[in-house]
């Protein structure tokens, strides 16, 4: 690209002078198509809540399912979602006339999802060096919602060689297509349920994640076995879409042989380069079995991890410390999520970089001696908020330039709160041996939609740190 001209200059001021076009990056395994649903009226959910009953969705509101298996289901947990403002994703039971249910819906738009269609997407944009972007699964429509770049490719072996095409010459012609339904509401929704009165208290979105039978979360073996050549040509990688995995499959499989696969594909990529990076995207587990199991059996083989509030929160109490969780989920407040940052890093020392982004706050955790300064690691952390604050404001991040509009929004009103809080954390004895850094968000007042908003975030903000690190090893 000409350095000279204007667009190159905007393009290193929006960066804040990050630089991308040094790294390759390995990505996988979850992409789907999201269809968006925006819901702008409370009248659409008191419609819902009048002709599938209202007791009967009072009764399931309080049973709290982990799974949508029904309508009902589905209206209780996307009321409590709405109520609480808090991001939620639950999954889909594998019914064909449930997905016809939901196919009944009028969804206004459809979009590149899961985070590595979201991160792809947006990395190569970036000018990531390279993207290597790995679904077990592979449309041509979900191919079609790839940016058709050079730096953005998707792995395939052909003749017994490792082959990295644009995802749109990959495809797979009977490739099955996974869809998510995405329930969008703004802030200030009402309507009633019962004796309560709700009123949405923030803008945000609620998942219906199909989880069906045939799609396997797993580098088929093929591909399995160029994982140690993939890893010799990347600096890093982020893995997401555990969540994915189901406890039993029609074939008799459990999440005990994908859980071991998984391991498998991390040491594979690792093989020939023990100097990458890897990052976990987590999402919401619902299903507290398959939620231990990530913990246990991936979250120890990770470098650096990302979560929301609610995750955090749900991590920490799947850990023992239950009242923690519960007020993390309830308040977020920095003080706490602070707290459950240091138990994670202390549990699993193999964290070198820990990422919390909440509504109002995105906080970076590593060690003392990591060797990116405070100054280096709220840089990236200045990216993130003008990366979310871009995707907020205009749905997508489609050319560099999109990001001058995210510059635009200013940092939230508790700007001044927050730096106050992490100077005295910092200052705590128990935090001596750790950076914290915290940015205020560039909140939205109104957005165009949120989903993906976190995945935006982690991943912009784990690229500049590998990027700082290799810029910091060079000297
Ligand atoms: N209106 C908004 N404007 C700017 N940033 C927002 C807005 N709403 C949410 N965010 C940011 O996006 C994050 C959402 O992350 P997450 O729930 O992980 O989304 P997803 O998993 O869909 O990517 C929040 O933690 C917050 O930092
Ligand atoms: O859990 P799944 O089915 O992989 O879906 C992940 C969901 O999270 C997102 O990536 C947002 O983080 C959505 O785009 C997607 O629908
Ligand atoms: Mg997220």
């Amino acid at each position: 690209m000409d350095t000279s001209c204007n667009e190159y200059k905007e393009y290193r001021e929006c960066m804040d002078y990050l630089d991308f076009s040094n790294i390759s990056i390995f990505l996988a395994y979850n992409v789907n198509v999201d269809a968006i649903k925006y819901y702008t009226s409370g009248k659409e959910i008191q419609n819902l809540i009048e002709r599938y009953g209202e007791d009967d969705i009072i009764e399931k509101y309080n049973e709290y399912p982990r799974k949508i298996c029904n309508p009902i289901d589905y209206i209780a947990r996307l009321i409590h979602a709405m109520a609480n403002g808090k991001p939620a994703e639950v999954p889909l039971l594998d019914d064909e006339n449930l997905n016809k249910w939901f196919d009944n819906f009028k969804y206004d738009e459809e979009r590149m999802g899961g985070q590595v269609g979201i991160i792809a997407n947006l990395l190569s944009i970036l000018r990531t060096k390279k993207v290597i972007a790995y679904s077990p699964i592979l449309s041509k429509k979900q191919a079609e919602m790839f940016v058709d770049n050079d730096n953005l490719v998707y792995p395939s072996v052909v003749d017994g060689n490792l082959v990295l095409k644009k995802p749109i010459e990959s495809y797979k012609e009977n490739d099955p297509l996974k869809i998510n339904r995405i329930f969008e509401y703004k802030e200030g929704i009402e309507f009633k349920l019962g004796d309560k009165h709700i009123i949405t208290p923030i803008a945000n979105r609620f998942i219906v994640a199909s989880r069906p039978d045939k799609l396997r979360l797993e580098i088929k073996e093929d591909l399995k076995e160029k994982l140690p050549e993939i890893g010799e040509q990347i600096d890093c990688a982020i893995f997401s879409g555990y969540q994915g995995i189901k406890e039993k499959y029609s074939d008799g499989k459990t999440y005990e042989y994908y859980f071991t696969k998984a391991e498998e594909d991390l040491d594979l990529l690792r093989q020939k380069n023990k100097k990458i990076k890897i990052h976990l995207e987590f999402a919401s587990i619902q299903n507290i079995n398959l939620r231990k199991n990530i913990i246990n059996r991936i979250l120890p083989k990770m470098d650096c991890l990302g979560m929301d509030e609610t995750e955090v929160g749900n991590l920490i109490s799947t850990m023992g410390y239950e009242e923690l969780g519960q007020k993390i989920i309830k308040d977020s407040k920095m003080e706490d999520v602070v707290e459950a940052s240091k138990i994670i890093m202390e549990t699993y020392p193999n964290l070198e970089l820990l990422q919390v982004h909440t509504l109002y706050y995105i906080l970076v955790m590593c060690k003392k001696d990591n060797p990116l300064t405070t100054k280096q690691l709220k840089k990236i952390l200045e990216l993130a908020t003008i990366l979310a604050a871009t995707k907020a404001k205009l749905g997508e991040i489609s050319k560099v330039s999109d990001l001058l509009k995210g510059l635009t929004v200013p940092h939230n009103k508790y700007n001044e709160l927050f730096k106050s809080i992490v100077d005295n954390l910092q200052k705590e004895e128990k935090y001596k041996n750790y950076k914290i850094v915290a940015t205020p968000s560039r909140l939205v007042d109104v957005p165009k939609s949120t989903v993906g908003l976190g995945d935006t975030i982690s991943s912009g903000a784990f690229v500049g740190y590998v990027s700082l690190l290799k810029e910091a090893n060079k000297k």
